[in-house]
């Protein structure tokens, strides 16, 4: 079968506009990686694979099974269409993941897997559901799901990561990099709430709803574009030696990025 592309994103800006429960409310300008990208397809199973469970993925992953956000995604999309289709296609193929995205990065690598993998199985079982409701099965996997669900280049991100508005703009150059730092996105955003919690007002959100991701970088330093970055330094202090002036942070990190010139 086919091969899928699940791109990388950068967060060209993330700012916290409140909280809900134990999540905040972000306005994010999610901006996908054209060059970097994980390749997904379904594989039908050995055979002695094939008499095991019913799910199996192939490829190298820094955690079981279980905490796949793309087994996650099965589950989720299994528990919202008692889909009998869905059970017998993971009964006979494995899904296999090329992996190009660093975890730990904050790109996005696990959510846009677990998105990738939703919009598979309703195209190839033909499950007939929509992006919205794509949607809203991948946000039980992540917040950051929804954002790959509906594939956009550029979009405006808000709520937790469940409102997603396309941002039309060139999709810009953009070149990344990622420090040997393993980042927990959970205590990133504990020690902003602890430490830094300023939430922007409706004002600011606005407008930066209307910027240009390229203007928005010129008008904002590393740690004004990212609310996490200040928390990231704070409790990940090995972070400050990879910063490079001209490069921005990326969600909850350690992925740094810059803009290229031909994109300017
Ligand atoms: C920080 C961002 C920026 O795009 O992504 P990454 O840097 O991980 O790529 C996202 O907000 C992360 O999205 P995602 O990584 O899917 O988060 P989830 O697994 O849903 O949540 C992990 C934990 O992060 C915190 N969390 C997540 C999203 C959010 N809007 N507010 C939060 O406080 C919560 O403590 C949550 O339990
Ligand atoms: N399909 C996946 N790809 C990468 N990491 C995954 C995946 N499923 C679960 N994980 C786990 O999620 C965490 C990193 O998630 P990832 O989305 O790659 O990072 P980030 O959210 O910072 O972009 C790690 O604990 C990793 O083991």
């Amino acid at each position: 079968m086919k091969k899928y592309r699940a791109y990388a994103k950068v967060n060209i800006f993330l700012k916290i506009t409140g909280s809900r429960d134990n999540y905040h409310e972000i306005i994010s300008r999610f901006m996908k990686v054209k060059n970097l990208y994980d390749e997904l397809e379904f594989i039908l199973k050995e055979e002695t694979d094939a008499k095991e469970g019913e799910f199996k993925i192939v490829g190298s992953f820094a955690c079981a099974t279980e905490q796949n956000t793309i087994y996650k995604a099965y589950f989720a999309l299994k528990e919202a269409t008692n889909s009998q289709s869905l059970e017998n296609l993971m009964k006979k193929y494995a899904i296999k993941v090329s992996k190009n995205i660093p975890a730990f990065a904050g790109l996005g690598g696990g959510s846009s897997d677990a998105a990738t993998f939703l919009k598979m199985c309703n195209s190839v079982l033909d499950l007939g559901l929509s992006l919205n409701e794509l949607a809203a099965i991948g946000l039980k996997v992540g917040a950051d799901v929804p954002f790959f669900i509906y594939g956009y280049d550029s979009a405006n991100v808000s709520g937790i990561g469940e409102v997603v508005e396309e941002f039309n703009e060139e999709l810009l150059n953009i070149e990344t990099y990622t420090p040997q730092v393993e980042i927990s996105t959970p205590r990133v955003y504990t020690v902003y709430r602890e430490d830094f919690y300023n939430p922007i007002d409706g004002f600011k959100t606005d407008e930066l709803k209307h910027t240009s991701s390229i203007e928005a970088l010129k008008s904002m330093s590393a740690d004004e574009a990212n609310d996490l970055f200040k928390p990231a330094l704070q409790e990940y202090p090995g972070l400050k030696d990879y910063y490079k002036s001209g490069y921005y942070f990326s969600g909850s990190g350690s992925s740094f990025f810059k803009i290229l010139e031909d994109s300017v």
